[in-house]
């Protein structure tokens, strides 16, 4: 009845990962998550440093490690403390449900839905790609999408698949593009950004996709956290006549919480928030003012399912619902952690969902299912996934930096 071997992998079938495989004395195995997007090596590194401290610890007592691992660090929170605290707390709680004989959601509470909402990432780098791309997705069954599309004039546009920085990836019918940000370069590439032409063309896409699908098309999109207070605020209100589902960051929060307030108070267009936030504390004006709509963190990025639980409770007190954060770079092990908690949270948004490639899924087998739209983790114990750690072996870790963003007259800017 305790932790007996804490091992760490980083694999890179199709792209990076970072494993986490805690064995308690009994045999029985848990997995977490600690991929960090162009950061994998250093966030492995954490988790071996704080790995020789769980051995011997009770795996049923995850509130106590949590605690240890998140008060004993002494230099608190950021990115690669809680991607790794977030692996060790998945993997106990993969533990807990084997032992229990349960899926997690069960122990989270139980179902409070049938199935997970789901978006897929659709985008283009002209009108009728967008529509092809719109199309494919409606096609696999997703009753929402995200739109992104390319700028005219700028090489490269986030998001938009088909555009210098995208994979194409086979999906279940036809060819799909997922977007991979992360390049296999030593050195970060470098894209332009300019929130003048973007400002000048996003809003009328979303007139032409109206146009051509109607309104009942859940739609939404991501700034990626280049817009100004200001600009963010005239961006919502362009986007209003075309009913979005969501803009998502749509300025940076993370530096500033109030930049928020002047978006609020400027557009009715629902604001998502928190991919790149990781614990609750940078949550607490967002939510307590009512600046954000959905919570976008995902579980592994935000010290796992014990401390999203808790920020979805304190969220569920101010009407903000889920929407976490679901790229190829929350790997399955991430992606089944944040389907249990959507399941059962009483205040579940929205699920995104990029489908991992074939490659990766030799890896990671996993128990979730997608259906018409919907996603739902399965009712194996645990998380459901599986680890082929010698197939794993075969993929060697590659550099793959994200990119850097600069403004057309070089200065840098989020990316
Ligand atoms: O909404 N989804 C996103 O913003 C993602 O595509 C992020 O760019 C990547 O996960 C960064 O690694
Ligand atoms: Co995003």
């Amino acid at each position: 009845m305790a932790i007996e071997k804490a091992e760490v992998f980083v694999t890179s079938p199709g792209r990076n990962f970072v494993v986490l495989k805690i064995t308690t004395t009994d045999g029985v195995t848990g997995l977490g998550d600690a991929t960090l997007n162009g950061r994998e090596l250093v966030a492995a590194e954490y988790l071996k440093t704080i790995a020789p401290s769980l051995i011997g610890k009770d795996e049923d007592n995850i509130e106590d490690i949590w605690q240890y691992l998140y008060k004993g660090a002494y230099w608190k929170r950021g990115p690669v403390t809680m991607a790794a605290i977030s692996a060790v707390d998945v993997a106990l709680w993969d533990i807990k449900g084997k032992k229990a004989g349960m899926p997690v959601y069960k122990l989270l509470g139980g179902a409070s839905r049938k199935g997970i909402l789901t978006y897929a990432h659709a985008s283009g780098v002209d009108l009728p790609s967008l529509f092809d791309s719109i199309d494919m997705y409606r096609d696999l069954g997703f009753k929402a999408t995200r739109v992104q599309y390319a700028l005219p004039g700028i090489p490269s546009t986030y998001g938009v698949a088909g555009s210098a920085n995208a994979q194409k990836g086979e999906g279940e019918k036809g060819v799909r593009y997922d977007y991979e940000p992360a390049r296999r370069t030593t050195v970060p590439v470098e894209e332009v950004w300019d929130a003048r032409t973007y400002l000048n063309t996003l809003p009328g896409v979303f007139e032409e996709v109206r146009n051509k699908y109607g309104k009942d098309l859940i739609l939404l999109h991501d700034s990626h956290h280049r817009l100004r207070p200001i600009e963010a605020a005239r961006f919502g209100k362009l986007l209003e006549p075309y009913d979005l589902f969501w803009m998502e960051d749509t300025t940076p929060a993370e530096e500033n919480q109030q930049f928020l307030r002047i978006v609020r108070e400027h557009t009715t267009t629902p604001i998502a928030i928190g991919e790149i936030i990781n614990s609750w504390s940078d949550y607490i004006t967002l939510i307590e003012e009512q600046l954000i709509d959905y919570v976008r963190s995902a579980v592994t990025h935000t010290g796992g399912l014990t401390h999203m639980k808790k920020l979805m409770a304190f969220a569920e007190l101010f009407g903000v619902k889920s929407g976490f954060h679901g790229p190829t770079d929350v790997s399955p092990v991430g992606m089944a952690a944040n389907l249990h908690l959507d399941l059962a949270i009483p205040n579940f948004g929205i699920q995104e969902y990029m489908k991992h490639s074939d490659e990766t899924l030799e890896v990671f087998h996993t128990s979730y299912t997608f259906n018409d739209g919907y996603l739902h983790p399965g009712d194996k114990p645990g998380i459901g996934v599986e680890f082929d750690e010698k197939l794993a072996a075969k993929y060697q870790y590659q550099p793959a930096p994200l990119p850097v963003d600069r403004l057309l007259d070089g200065t840098m800017h989020e990316w």
